[in-house]
């Protein structure tokens, strides 16, 4: 590793159209190498929004991204070559088979040894018994194992996840993410995911971002904002921070 960060982020603006309210506004922070962040807020917060730009899908109306060193305004491809992402909100070529949509996003990303890389994933993963189906089939859960091993077959070293264990059961969200506590603790990957589920964020982030309309109101790690607020969990806090309740430092 070089030792820069694995994002720096300097006064990010995104404004659809000329008469939109800013979806996203003049955020700024730098997020160290191997470190989890949580993106925090309401629907339309700005997080997908925000990890859109991150990604280079969106061209971000003012500020800059700098991802694992590289400007992604100039050097985008370098920086994409790093990383990934897992999103619901794009969905697999529903006919080619799991092992198909693998074999395409290796190719995509030059992965070496992409068959190799291909069952590895998916022993890891209990993708085996699948790899034949086509994607479209596969229910909730599998589609989400599929997500993630499609996110990780460049072994990237920073993972965007929006929403990674949104419509699975509770013994699959578990599962997904205590799998991506021991892949990150095994390779160092820097991980800023988006969730509604604070038990997640708790769970696996050291640094959480609260965002309302656009712009960070808040930001500490989970037991920062839990010592800040006076509240057990951190949806109390997302609820406070939601209704414009007071922190307890502030009302006293
Ligand atoms: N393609 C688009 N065109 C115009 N406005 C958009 C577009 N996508 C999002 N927005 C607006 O930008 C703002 C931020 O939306 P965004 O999807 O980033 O929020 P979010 O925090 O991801 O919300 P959710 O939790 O509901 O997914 C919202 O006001 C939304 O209406």
């Amino acid at each position: 590793m070089d030792g820069t960060p694995a994002l720096r982020v300097e006064a990010l603006s995104k404004r659809y159209r000329p008469d939109a309210p800013t979806a996203v506004a003049d955020l700024s922070f730098v997020m160290a190498r191997g470190a989890t962040w949580g993106l925090l807020g309401g629907n339309g917060a700005g997080k997908t929004t925000t990890i859109a730009m991150l990604l280079g899908l969106l061209v971000p109306t003012s500020g800059r991204i700098v991802a694992l060193g590289h400007d992604m305004a100039t050097d985008r491809f370098a920086a994409l070559a790093r990383m990934n992402f897992s999103s619901p909100y794009v969905a697999l070529p529903h006919r080619l088979s799991v092992a198909e949509n693998l074999r395409v996003y290796a190719h995509l990303y030059g992965v070496k040894r992409a068959e190799a890389r291909i069952r590895e994933l998916a022993e890891q993963l209990q993708l085996t018994e699948l790899l034949d189906r086509p994607a479209g089939e596969l229910s909730a859960g599998q589609k989400t194992r599929v997500a993630l091993a499609k996110a990780l077959v460049n072994r990237p070293e920073l993972l965007l996840l929006d929403e990674p264990t949104a419509s699975l059961d509770p013994d699959t969200g578990d599962w997904v993410r205590s799998w991506l506590e021991r892949y990150r603790e095994e390779t160092g990957c820097a991980i800023l995911l988006a969730s509604h589920n604070m038990g997640e964020v708790e769970r696996l982030c050291d640094h959480v971002l609260m965002l309302k309309q656009g712009r960070v109101v808040d930001q500490g790690s989970p037991a920062d904002l839990l010592a800040r607020y006076g509240r057990d969990d951190l949806e109390e806090v997302f609820l406070d921070i939601a209704r414009d309740r007071q922190r307890v430092e502030a009302a006293s």
